[in-house]
């Protein structure tokens, strides 16, 4: 049996983040990847140098291209840039009926560039949140999303459960932009906590593991694994990814799509 996802995200050139990201990922997952763009972003590992949009019609007609004729059996989206894009795929993945939908919050690009008009950010809440079967915010998203300060763990234990009261099935917390040598990826089901803890990498080639990250999870939701199961192998998944870098471009390079296998 063939499974496959649908990403609703922005293209990075530089091929570590964005769509190239998610369907590299969906492929070493034994997943067939499908994409609809919300924009093109010019970006190396230096950083972005362009950012696109494409038109609400052009979004909304890739979309509807994949659903009349290849039913993903999982969603993911990334960037989505404005109000309009955001209203339009909430509006999609109603229609289509999309269950498991996994939503990364993207915000900003690891150089600080912004993939989200600061006022599209309440259309997220509003629009994004209910429908998020799994949200994958990092702790400065989740900071925004909440309107909180996260700094310990029983803070981000404290936004995840808001999160969760806003609409979202699974808040999956991740925990790159937290302190010390150990880092701490966080699931909330709406009852318990469950943690992954992993050794933080000493590297600056990180750029595109959010979307990494996320992608894994929603390839294992397309083969119907649990929330469990999909966030364990993405966790795996991520790891290996950042521990065997390919060392390419000058600036923070790729994680490499490759290193996991099942
Ligand atoms: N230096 C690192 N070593 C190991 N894993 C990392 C490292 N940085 C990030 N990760 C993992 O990558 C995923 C994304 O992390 P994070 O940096 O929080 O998100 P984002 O890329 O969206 O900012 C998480 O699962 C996190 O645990
Ligand atoms: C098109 C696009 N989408 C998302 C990201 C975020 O990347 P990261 O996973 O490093 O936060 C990016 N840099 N570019």
């Amino acid at each position: 049996m063939t499974h496959k996802a649908l990403t609703i995200a922005g293209s990075d050139s530089g091929g570590g983040a964005g769509i190239q990201a998610d369907l590299k990922t969906f492929h070493q997952l034994r997943v067939f990847g499908m994409s609809a763009i919300t924009a093109v972003t010019a970006q190396n590992t230096l950083g972005v140098q362009g950012v696109y949009p494409l038109s609400v019609e052009a979004v909304e007609r890739q979309i509807d291209s994949v659903a009349v004729d290849l039913s993903p059996d999982a969603v993911k989206t990334g960037m989505l840039f404005s109000e309009e894009i955001i209203e339009l795929v909430a509006c999609k993945i109603k229609q289509h009926g999309w269950i498991r939908v996994v939503v990364d919050p993207v915000m900003i690009a690891k150089g600080g560039a912004p993939l989200l008009k600061q006022e599209a950010v309440k259309a997220l809440q509003r629009h994004m949140l209910p429908l998020a079967y799994v949200l994958t915010p990092n702790i400065p998203e989740a900071e925004v999303l909440t309107n909180m300060r996260i700094e310990t763990l029983e803070q981000r234990k404290e936004a995840a459960k808001k999160l969760h009261d806003m609409g979202v099935r699974y808040v999956v917390m991740k925990g790159g932009h937290g302190e010390g040598d150990e880092l701490v990826d966080l699931l909330y089901d709406g009852e318990q906590f469950y943690e992954w803890k992993s050794k933080r990498i000493d590297t600056k080639h990180t750029h595109g593991t959010g979307c990494t990250f996320a992608a894994a999870i929603t390839a294992q939701l397309a083969k119907e694994k649990t929330i469990y199961e999909a966030v364990d192998v993405a966790k795996r998944f991520i790891q290996a990814a950042v521990e065997q870098t390919l060392q390419i471009g000058s600036g923070h390079g790729p994680t490499n799509h490759w290193a996991f296998h099942e």
